[in-house]
């Protein structure tokens, strides 16, 4: 895992540093700057020419330490002070007169030769430090990056593409789009969360003198990248004296007419993930069409016809005899007393339980039915159901991703799997998961179904939350992504996932 950190945080992280830990703030400034003007000379041609801008804080700082590394290679560099020079921090200002002791004064920004290919511009304008819109001069510096981009010069970003919202990974306008952004210590969420990720370009995080334990003090949420050496790790070895039985039976209730394919979809995946037993439990006129679809597939017909209601839980609890997870949602028949069934039933039953799709909308009418639940419970909404869940629009969710994940975890004291590119995972708790894997071809129906699935797999085979669950949503991506390189982003359908999902354990078995 690795540790993502606002800008709060990162500011506390080197105040720990500093004090208890003896770093000096220069030199961490003096890494920052080394690491940025190595990047700096991985993307130049030999010819190349460096422009650094610099704005008023510590991002100019570093930029600052970098132009004087680059000298000191020998390159050809050319350094601007953008803003107000009488507002550089102290460390800036003796990172100023370091430079001029290698005989570099910074120019005027008018003055700056262009830049073009071959060319490197280092955007030292502000990093986690920006707290409004660029404006005046410091827009127009980034116009000029911006120009000098689409002339064919390469963008190195120190820490955070200048205009870019470290901690929302919102941007202002105008902000820089980077070639390669230098993340100084730690990944913030602008690195890892779109649409921030997507203007940072080649995301290198380089070590600059905040040890691990420097985050001890940080505080408020804490916020991970999932990595797969984390995904493979949850996987369990596979005993060779192993039976169906160790691998857990999940019980999915899913599926209606013209539905029916959800159904099938959740538990070809719970079996394409590892499900010793898959036993699907919907009306009686659905249940031939879910079974068709594959032998593995067992079936249990619920009695009685129409929505989902307090008429269906004894057979509900009926089915859930023997059951290791359960799988709730995709194409259910929702009427107005289902949510209070789906409470009723995780109030009578101990085992983990997925909730998706209508069983979602359910129980958005009213989430005290969860209080009760007896197990663990994870729900997996996409932002459109989160939206009814939470009570907002989407965009309101799109735009708080994080904080409504985790709310929302906290008060139902679940795992919440907020889905969309970089799904979260949210525990109760205060621990919130990034998933880097997937991909825009995966917006195609079924593929929620599919992780619902899988997620059940995991924890009917013993995996505890919220592990299973960054597990599932890290598999279910890969599995996006590698048959993303088959069939296209336009060509990938959802069952396409449960190929792919062989392609991820056969790469994690171990
Ligand atoms: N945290 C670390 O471990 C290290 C951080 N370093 C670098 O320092 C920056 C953060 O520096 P800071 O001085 O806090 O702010 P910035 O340089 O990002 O911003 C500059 C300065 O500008 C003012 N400001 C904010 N928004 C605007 C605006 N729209 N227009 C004009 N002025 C604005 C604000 O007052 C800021 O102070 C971090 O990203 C790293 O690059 C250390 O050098 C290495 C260790
Ligand atoms: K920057």
């Amino acid at each position: 895992m690795q540790r993502v950190l606002t800008a709060n945080q990162m500011r506390e992280a080197e105040k720990a540093a500093q004090e208890q830990h003896g770093m000096p703030s220069g030199l961490l400034m003096e890494n920052a700057g080394r690491a940025l003007a190595e990047a700096a000379r991985s993307v130049s041609g030999p010819s190349g020419r460096f422009t650094v801008l610099c704005g008023p804080g510590n991002n100019g700082g570093d930029g600052l330490v970098a132009a004087r590394f680059l000298l000191e290679g020998g390159c050809r560099v050319v350094v601007s002070l953008v803003g107000d020079t009488g507002k550089l921090t102290a460390e800036a200002k003796r990172n100023l007169q370091a430079l001029e002791g290698f005989g570099e004064s910074p120019r005027a920004f008018e003055a700056l030769p262009e830049a073009g290919p071959g060319d490197v511009v280092v955007d030292a304008l502000f990093g986690t430090g920006l707290k409004r819109a660029p404006e005046g001069v410091f827009a127009d510096a980034i116009g000029t990056v911006a120009r000098w981009r689409r002339a064919g010069a390469k963008v190195v970003a120190a820490d955070v593409p200048s205009g870019l919202q470290s901690d929302t990974a919102e941007p202002f306008s105008p902000c820089v789009e980077a070639d390669v952004t230098v993340a100084f210590g730690f990944v913030k969420p602008a690195h890892e969360l779109e649409p921030g990720a997507s203007l940072c370009g080649d995301v290198r995080r380089v070590d600059i003198g905040l040890g691990g334990e420097s985050t001890r003090a940080v505080s408020g949420a804490e916020l991970f990248r999932v990595e797969e050496k984390d995904a493979r790790e949850a996987i369990p070895k596979r005993r060779a004296d192993s039976h169906k039985g160790t691998y857990g039976h999940v019980l999915v209730v899913a599926g209606s007419p013209g539905k029916t394919g959800a159904a099938a979809m959740v538990a070809l995946a719970a079996l394409r993930s590892g499900a010793g037993l898959v036993t699907v439990a919907t009306r009686a006129e659905a249940l031939p069409w879910v079974m068709a679809h594959s032998p593995e597939i067992m079936g249990v017909a619920l009695p009685g016809e129409g929505p989902l209601g307090k008429g269906d839980l004894e057979a509900l609890k009926a089915a859930l005899e023997g059951k290791d997870a359960l799988v709730m949602g995709p194409g259910i028949p929702r009427g107005p007393e289902t949510g209070a069934l789906i409470g009723d039933l995780l109030a009578s039953v101990e085992v983990p339980a997925v909730l998706d799709a209508d069983a979602l909308n359910a129980v958005a009418e009213d989430l005290k039915v969860l209080r009760e639940a007896k197990g663990p419970v994870v729900l997996t909404p996409h932002p459109g159901e989160m939206a009814r869940l939470w009570g907002r629009t989407t965009k309101d969710v799109q735009a708080h991703r994080v904080g409504v994940a985790l709310n929302l975890a906290t008060s139902l004291n679940c795992t919440v799997v907020l889905k969309g590119s970089r799904t979260l995972i949210a525990e109760a708790g205060g621990r919130v998961f990034i998933n880097p894997t997937g991909n825009a071809g995966m917006a195609t129906g079924g593929t929620g179904d599919v992780l619902s699935g899988v997620c059940g797999s995991l924890l009917a085979q013993g995996i505890p939350l919220p592990k299973a669950a960054w597990t599932a949503v890290y598999a279910h991506g890969l599995a996006g992504d590698l048959m993303a390189e088959q069939r296209g982003l336009m060509g990938l359908i959802a069952t396409d996932l449960l190929v792919g999902l062989g392609h991820v354990w056969t790469r994690w078995q171990r």
